[in-house]
């Protein structure tokens, strides 16, 4: 710490503080990001899970890590400052002015070149939202907050529960049903919508509205002067169903929004996304030496330069793909019967679903077919809560004793452990699927290169 010069504090979030400050060698300037250490020994590695993913994350629009060390509790991660702020601060600089197509594709290209990285090495974001990608400097787009990520086939110790911010979750969350890539593809999409209209796709007057919105796709259309191929993106961006939402990859390379996207793309992101396409980028070792480096790595002090995080040499086992759950046809309908059945949707989330979707006969369809008793638990702590509030990161649950884990409960046992609690592991949740090549799957006995 010493090392560095403190300016001022740049913004406060639910883990700690993030602080400008001035290396006294190179009068560069960085963030550090302060996170409170668990007390419980049991949890610290997950803790410093983020700057050790943080540090295998070198790309030009990902917020690049320089260094991380503890300091009494605190585990301080040393990162890139970005001068422009975050996304969320700038769309709400613009008022009610749009943004400039170019200005939508330009990011929005870029968002996806970062993602696509983070893709290629099985590691999820979970947390994409506009106030966690931020601008730098020359303009360019870096993703950052990787405190929620979590790795494909991940060890047992680092499976758990989805840890994201409820006005960005897919619709398979809140379905209990399992998440990948795609998931993290709808949250782009929601970012993308912001770009778009400065307005969130999902607008609603409560907590039960939001949910029911996200798990319908029911979006407000978008305004008629942007190009027909990103209308038909985010169209597809909000497929319920996540086989049917493309990859950050596809959008990238072959979708049909693919050569504006790319024409837009600095030449070193470009090159990058070239050598994404490169069959067997990425296999399912790559993510069990990522989880296994997790588990393993008792990092007390991590950097770019100097001592940095090196993978283990061994080869770790090739793990058999485990047994996948189906997804229907049908979007996801646990939660709309739970939501449903409960009679306590607001009028305006039911109007704008039905003219969405277009038939109200459908509605009623869907809801005669709706059976299964609805989360009580879930439904009792939305009853109460304020919706700025699904703007904050919670760790989400369904069908666990705490639902959603986060500024709307209180906190249990050890406070500063921040909301990731035991939870019961459901691994089949984290598995990816090979049963749609554009989902992150498993690609045996190819050597990934990290
Ligand atoms: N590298 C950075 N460059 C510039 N500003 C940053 C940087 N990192 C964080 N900030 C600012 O600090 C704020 C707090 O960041 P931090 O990652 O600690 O928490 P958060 O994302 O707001 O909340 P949470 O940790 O609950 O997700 C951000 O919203 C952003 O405005």
């Amino acid at each position: 710490m010493e090392k560095y010069t403190q300016l001022r504090v740049v913004g406060e979030g639910s883990f700690g503080r993030a602080v400008l400050v001035q290396s006294k060698n190179s009068e560069e300037k960085y963030v550090i990001k302060d996170i409170q250490l668990p007390k419980k020994e049991s949890k610290l590695q997950d803790s410093r899970k983020e700057a050790i993913l943080l540090s295998r994350m070198k790309h030009p629009n990902i917020v690049a890590f320089r260094e991380s060390f503890e300091l009494n509790d605190l585990l301080c991660i040393v990162m890139e400052y970005c001068s422009g702020g975050d996304l969320l601060q700038r769309i709400q600089q613009q008022k009610t002015t749009n943004f400039c197509t170019e200005n939508i594709l330009r990011w929005f290209a870029q968002m996806c070149a970062g993602a696509q990285h983070i893709h290629d090495k099985r590691v999820l974001h979970r947390d994409l939202k506009s106030k966690n990608i931020f601008l730098a400097g020359d303009g360019s787009i870096k993703l950052g907050d990787f405190g929620s990520a979590c790795v494909l086939n991940s060890s047992k110790a680092y499976a758990h529960a989805y840890v994201g911010t409820p006005f960005y979750v897919a619709p398979e969350i809140w379905d209990n049903k399992p998440y990948n890539n795609k998931s993290d593809v709808w949250s782009l999409g929601c970012v993308l919508y912001e770009l778009c209209t400065l307005q969130h796709p999902f607008q609603a007057s409560s907590w039960k509205s939001l949910i029911l919105k996200v798990c319908r796709g029911a979006y407000p259309p978008l305004p008629r002067h942007l190009p027909y191929e990103l209308m038909h993106l985010i169209k597809q961006m909000f497929k319920t169903n996540p086989k049917d939402r493309p990859s950050v990859q596809t959008i990238l390379t072959s979708h049909r929004v693919s050569k504006l996207l790319r024409s837009h793309l600095p030449s070193q992101a470009l090159e990058k996304v070239k050598d994404g396409r490169r069959p067997g980028r990425w296999n399912r070792e790559e993510g069990a030496k990522m989880a296994q480096f997790l588990g393993d790595k008792s990092l007390q002090e991590t950097s770019t330069f100097g001592a940095a995080v090196e993978f283990p040499k061994t080869s770790v086992e090739s793990e058999k793909p485990g047994p996948r759950r189906q997804w229907t046809t049908d979007p996801p309908d646990s939660v709309l019967q739970a939501m449903a059945n409960a009679s306590l949707l607001s009028s305006d989330s039911m109007a704008s679903s039905t003219s969405i979707h277009g038939s109200e006969s459908e509605d009623r369809r869907r809801r005669r077919l709706w059976d299964k008793d609805p989360p009580q638990k879930l439904l009792s702590i939305l009853e109460k809560a304020q919706l700025n509030k699904a703007f904050s990161t919670y760790l989400i649950n369904i069908t666990g004793n705490d639902p959603l884990m986060g500024p709307l409960s209180q906190p249990q046992g050890d406070e500063s452990d921040g909301p990731e609690p035991e939870v019961a592991v459901d691994e089949d949740r984290l598995q990816p699927r090979s049963d749609d090549e554009d989902t992150i799957g498993v690609q045996e006995d190819i050597q990934a290169e990290f």
